[in-house]
């Protein structure tokens, strides 16, 4: 029997994309390993990955339980929450940085603070988004559910798909309506959905050429530089040509999100607060196999930008020495 679907597309945000859908499949389900060989995005339904997750993480339980320390909130003016790295903006203990406005604001916040703030939120207030690593500030009750986790099914995966070791967990819990905008990540990733609905677009790396992420110089490295809400076609022609996936992943669903897939991901819009836990593995052990994967040549691009930065200094020596190289020669 097909279950009510509970949200409808009047509350996902309509951007100018074509999407085709990310395949839903039973976790039992042999294809699901055939997908992640491939590094195919995959959402695994109706396991127990997280399923202490799904049944006990609400807003009142996680405001009763996450723990009492500050935990890392991140403030923005707009819906958008686009990830910038602090390492790479000029500051005084940062002469190479580059001159930079940050998009958002990290705050420490303490859980009790922030779901009053959710609950009193008003158009024109600082939008929330608690990001926090499942670490020793969590509250017992969430380290019993997180223990609970199916880690013989996660395990399974890692091991068989040569995964390198789990890097963190991240407890996301977001306002309504709220968006990460389109990115890459240089890990593997289980995104675990327990409370509420998220619409996840993603795309491959060989959209690498639509996509125009920012030099890896720039703080917004790994973002792409498109608007997906105002897309700039004049300075982003080939975003047009983008083929993306979506799904909205629901309670108890895990998405798959591949090493180096671009993917935007957004709490639906009046579907009130959502709440995640994502998995991230380093990349394992790979041997340069022939011919390369698309993941494996936007990791050499990324080489050979910092090499050429290195060894240039100023990134506006980057592109007239690469046309130079490129133009005639390799085109
Ligand atoms: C800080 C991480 C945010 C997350 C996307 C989202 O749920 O908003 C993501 O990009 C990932 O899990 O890789
Ligand atoms: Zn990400």
């Amino acid at each position: 029997m097909c279950e009510e679907k509970q949200w409808n597309s009047t509350q996902l945000r309509r951007y100018d994309l074509e999407l085709e859908q990310i395949p839903r499949l039973y976790y039992t389900d042999p294809k699901i390993d055939e997908l992640i060989s491939l590094n195919k995005p995959v959402v695994i339904t109706g396991s127990n990955i997280i399923k202490t997750a799904k049944a006990n993480w609400t807003p009142e339980y996680l405001e009763q339980n996450i723990g009492n320390a500050g935990h890392t909130v991140m403030l923005s003016k707009t819906h958008k929450f686009k990830y910038f790295d602090e390492s790479k903006v000029l500051n005084k203990n940062n002469p190479h940085g580059i001159e930079f406005t940050p998009p958002t604001r990290k705050t420490k916040m303490k859980i009790g603070e922030f779901m009053r703030k959710l609950r009193e939120w008003k158009p024109g207030n600082d939008r929330l988004y608690l990001q926090q690593p499942l670490n020793n500030t969590i509250g017992d009750l969430l380290v019993r559910d997180f223990i609970n986790f199916d880690w013989e099914y996660i395990n399974n995966k890692q091991s068989k798909h040569n995964w390198g070791p789990l890097t963190s967990n991240l407890i996301l819990i977001s306002q309504e309506g709220n968006v990460t905008p389109c990115h890459y990540d240089e890990q593997q990733n289980f995104f675990g959905q327990a409370y509420g609905y998220k619409r996840c677009i993603l795309f491959p790396p060989s959209d690498f050429e639509c996509l125009y992420p920012h030099p890896v110089y720039h703080p917004h490295d790994r973002q792409s530089m498109v608007d997906f809400d105002k897309p700039d076609y004049t300075r982003f022609p080939r975003f047009k040509f983008a083929k993306g996936y979506e799904t909205v992943v629901e309670p108890g669903d895990v998405l798959y999100i591949p090493i180096y897939w671009w993917h935007h991901i957004e709490s639906l819009m009046r579907g009130g607060p959502t709440i995640s836990v994502n998995f991230w593995y380093k990349v394992g052990p790979t041997s340069l196999e022939y011919p390369l994967k698309d993941h494996q040549k936007v990791s050499i691009t990324r080489n050979v930008e910092k090499m050429l930065l290195e060894v240039l200094q100023d990134p506006k020596e980057v592109g007239p020495l690469l046309r130079s190289m490129v133009l005639g020669r390799y085109t």
